[in-house]
């Protein structure tokens, strides 16, 4: 579980996040939505450490992060997982490689047993067949596929993603979406997702929260966007002439 308590982030004189305060729990794709320039991968930054809020606190299972000491900070920043928009993998390496690099700098494992990690973790991916390819042989999917088994090779306990369908079709979107969210039930990992695909809101969104201008502006449930009465989240839901069809849709049957 990750808490995050009246978080703000200034760079000089302008206030970029304004008293985030939210809930991240455990075993539950958690998704932060957002307008481009809403805060998102900013509040993505503060909580990893790549930035430090201007006031605030960031709770790791109890554990304050921002004010920690330096040692400890790198310590828990092995139980995390990152994803990144472009996959992200070293051009140079194989699959397997690719994925046994985490183990290979982190964990002290002997080879066999780091091979033997690494295979379970394309294995969970379904890769398994790829392990001699390099990156640019297979294809943008499969490719962030291989991010998600390299992300959980350490077996993290909180997974961040930033933008994981960017340059995906939709269908395999699903696909992406669907491993995301068994992996993260079936490993018990606090994910937090950073999303612009309204088909990953509808169809993972375990807890949603709505960022406006730097300030939280919702949270809740995939099923409760639909009835949203929020304005502002209906704005940036709804953009979409299909989505106003859906919304519609659902509307008519109650
Ligand atoms: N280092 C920085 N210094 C000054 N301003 C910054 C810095 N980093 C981000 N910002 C500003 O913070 C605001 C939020 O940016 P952020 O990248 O978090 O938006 P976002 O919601 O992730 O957008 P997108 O969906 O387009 O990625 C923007 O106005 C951006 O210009």
């Amino acid at each position: 579980m990750i808490e995050i308590k009246n978080l703000c982030k200034s760079f000089g004189d302008k206030d970029v996040l304004k008293d985030i305060s939210t809930v991240f729990e455990s075993g539950k794709t958690n998704l932060i939505i957002g307008q481009s320039g809403s805060g998102k991968t900013v509040l993505v930054k503060n909580l990893v450490g790549l930035l430090t809020p201007t006031s605030g606190h960031v709770l790791y299972d109890g554990r304050d992060f921002v004010n920690m000491e330096k040692k400890e900070q790198i310590m828990l920043r092995r139980e995390m997982g990152m994803i990144f928009q472009s996959a992200a993998l070293f051009d140079s390496l194989t699959v397997l490689e690719n994925v046994m690099f985490p183990l290979d700098m982190f964990s002290s494992m002997n080879l066999t047993d780091r091979i033997k990690r690494a295979r379970f973790c394309l294995d969970r991916v379904n890769l398994v067949d790829a392990e001699k390819k390099y990156p640019a042989e297979i294809s943008g999917g499969m490719q962030k596929r291989v991010a998600i088994a390299r992300a959980i090779a350490l077996n993290p306990k909180y997974l961040f993603c930033d933008e994981p369908n960017s340059g995906l079709d939709p269908k395999t979107s699903l696909v992406i979406d669907a491993l995301l969210h068994s992996i993260t039930h079936e490993f018990n990992i606090t994910t937090i997702i950073n999303t612009h695909d309204m088909n990953s809101v509808m169809g993972i969104g375990e807890n949603i929260i709505f960022i406006y201008e730097g300030k939280k502006e919702w949270q809740g449930i995939s099923a409760d966007i639909m009835n949203s009465t929020n304005e502002r989240l209906t704005d940036f839901i709804f953009a979409s002439d299909l989505l106003k069809k859906m919304r519609a849709a659902v509307k008519g049957k109650e």
